[in-house]
């Protein structure tokens, strides 16, 4: 656990709201999966839109604006999304800095099948906790010590490829010859380049993703035990308290 940014009051530690965590991993390696069952089970299902108290952002929301000629390398499935330099990290980390300061803050909605950002996207009121998920989440070391918990999905690279391929073409209206093209030439290399050595940030790693129901168990454990509510100062242990939801 990241207690950097934690200052210790009586003894505990005050634990920050909105509590952020980071969720960084390879494509399709089940970094959302994993998010919305983490907010389900913090008991965020079936609670209203605006009336949630757990919101998941995608950094996928933040990559950059293309030139016409970046488009066209796009659509050729030859411009490198998965380089830092593709995000805009300048509004990532403001956004993010934002919604720990409190503020209500305009996330864009990615459009993968345009590889634009669509001028429609959601407002992010203040909320107990942030899941910022991303393949380049824990590279940027401004936005990595800006998480309180850093988890790493960690899922087998040919189960990545082959959920990739089905939902590349299912959703994102692509060919299975421009996905292998991509993957092979610029989506693989980044991983290993800037994905995978960030996997050492982690505080918990998470092997075969949404499938690991024991880690995922835990990690809500964890946070629901961090953001129970406090009396006197001093945090309060009962096992029936759930903090989503409560005014504080
Ligand atoms: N445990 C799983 N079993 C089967 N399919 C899965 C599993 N986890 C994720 N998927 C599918 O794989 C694809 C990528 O998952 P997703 O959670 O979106 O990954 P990421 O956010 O890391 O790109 C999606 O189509 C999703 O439905
Ligand atoms: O316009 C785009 C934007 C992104 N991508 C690919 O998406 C993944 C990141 O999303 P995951 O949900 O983590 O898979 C990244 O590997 C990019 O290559 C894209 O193809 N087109």
């Amino acid at each position: 656990m990241n207690g950097r940014n934690s200052p210790r009051v009586n003894g505990l530690e005050r634990i920050p709201r909105p509590f952020i965590i980071g969720v960084a991993g390879g494509t399709a390696s089940g970094k959302s999966s994993v998010c919305s069952k983490i907010m389900d089970q913090l008991g965020q299902a079936g609670v209203e839109h605006r009336q949630r108290q757990v919101v998941i952002i995608s950094q996928d929301a933040f990559y950059k604006n293309l030139t016409p000629e970046q488009d066209a390398r796009a659509k050729r499935g030859e411009f490198n999304f998965d380089h830092p330099d593709a995000f805009d990290f300048e509004a990532m980390t403001k956004a993010l800095k934002d919604i720990a300061a409190g503020k209500t803050v305009q996330i864009p909605e990615y459009d993968y099948v345009n590889n634009c950002r669509r001028d429609d996207g959601m407002q992010v009121h203040p909320v107990d906790v942030v899941l910022f998920e991303g393949i380049l989440v824990f590279y940027f070391k401004e936005l990595r010590e800006m998480f309180h918990m850093k988890l790493f999905v960690d899922t087998d690279p040919d189960t990545r490829l082959s959920r990739r391929v089905l939902r590349d073409i299912q959703e994102r209206g692509r060919s299975l010859e421009k996905i292998l093209h991509q993957y092979t030439s610029l989506v693989k290399p980044a991983f290993e380049e800037f994905c995978l050595p960030t996997k050492k940030y982690a505080d918990v790693i998470i092997p075969r993703g949404a499938d690991n129901t024991v880690a995922i168990d835990l990690i809500v454990q964890h946070i629901q035990e961090l953001l129970r509510p406090t009396k006197g100062g001093k945090r309060t242990r009962h096992n029936s308290d759930s903090f989503v939801g409560r005014p504080h």
